[in-house]
């Protein structure tokens, strides 16, 4: 078995009568590809800030590579791409990614984050001039700046155009098979079902199926030519009295 990069125990985090984690387990082994998904409020982004230490949990525990998860992000071993992340104004994409640069111990060359993130005609551009697209390249430099272990991306390709859409993620699947660890959140389920190994599907904090597409399309009880969105609303839209049970490659078989 492979080391384990993200190990979430029992989290639970509310928000008054909210809870947006409830009680959930996640392992994630190194080197693989996982997409997290769910509906608007499924607890995506709270579930990822607690992953990377950002968040502190109510209850429950989270290690990234066996340490707590905000060593392992001073230390370079994750990066991240955050939906709110802002970057200091005036300063450039070659700025920002300097900067990133140097709060890590083995950061990446310049012009190869700027190259992988497809930023090489935009390093002297103001990061508040910067088109929503670009911003999200900009980001996805800044997660990379430290040559992580683990990449926890948080709705990626938001804003992102086709030609940037595709570049982004043929770098993401050569990050991948360099044994690198990837967790992504998205809407666009076509993304889950073209790049990721495993789906996790969250509704209402916990986890309601956990398998590759291929199995989330059998646990959904949609067939395997339909899209991943049927299964997903199959599974997401169903009762959930008593809570929803997760269902897994190994549960239904
Ligand atoms: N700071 C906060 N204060 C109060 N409620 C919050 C806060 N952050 C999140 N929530 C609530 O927690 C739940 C989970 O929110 P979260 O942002 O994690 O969901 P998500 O799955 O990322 O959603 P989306 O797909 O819309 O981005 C939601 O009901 C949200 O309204």
């Amino acid at each position: 078995m492979n080391a384990v990069a993200v190990h979430l125990s029992r989290v639970t985090r509310c928000f008054g009568a909210v809870r947006a984690v409830d009680d959930l387990d996640l392992t994630i082994e190194a080197g693989t590809v996982v997409a997290l998904l769910g509906p608007n409020g499924a607890g995506k982004t709270t579930t990822i800030s607690i992953m990377l230490g950002l968040a502190a949990p109510d209850a429950g525990t989270v290690t990234l590579f066996d340490r707590p998860a905000a060593d392992a992000v001073r230390a370079g071993r994750a990066g991240a791409m955050l939906q709110d992340a802002g970057f200091v104004p005036g300063a450039t994409v070659r700025d920002v990614v300097d900067l990133a640069r140097a709060l890590y111990p083995h950061p990446l060359d310049t012009e190869s984050i700027l190259a992988t993130a497809g930023l090489e005609g935009l390093a002297s551009r103001r990061v508040d001039r910067l088109s929503a697209g670009e911003t999200q390249r900009a980001r996805f430099a800044f997660a990379l700046a430290g040559d992580p272990d683990l990449l926890v991306l948080d709705e990626p390709t938001t804003g992102m155009d086709v030609a940037a859409r595709q570049r982004f993620w043929t770098a993401i699947r050569a990050y991948a098979a360099d044994d690198h660890t990837v967790l992504f959140s998205t809407h666009q389920l076509h993304e889950a079902d073209d790049v990721a190994d495993r789906v996790v599907v969250l509704t209402a904090g916990r986890i309601v199926a956990d398998g590759p597409p291929a199995e989330i399309r059998a646990l959904a009880g949609v067939g395997t030519s339909a899209s991943l969105d049927a299964a997903f609303l199959a599974l997401t839209t169903g009762p959930v009295a008593g809570g929803p049970a997760t269902r897994t490659a190994e549960t239904e078989h």
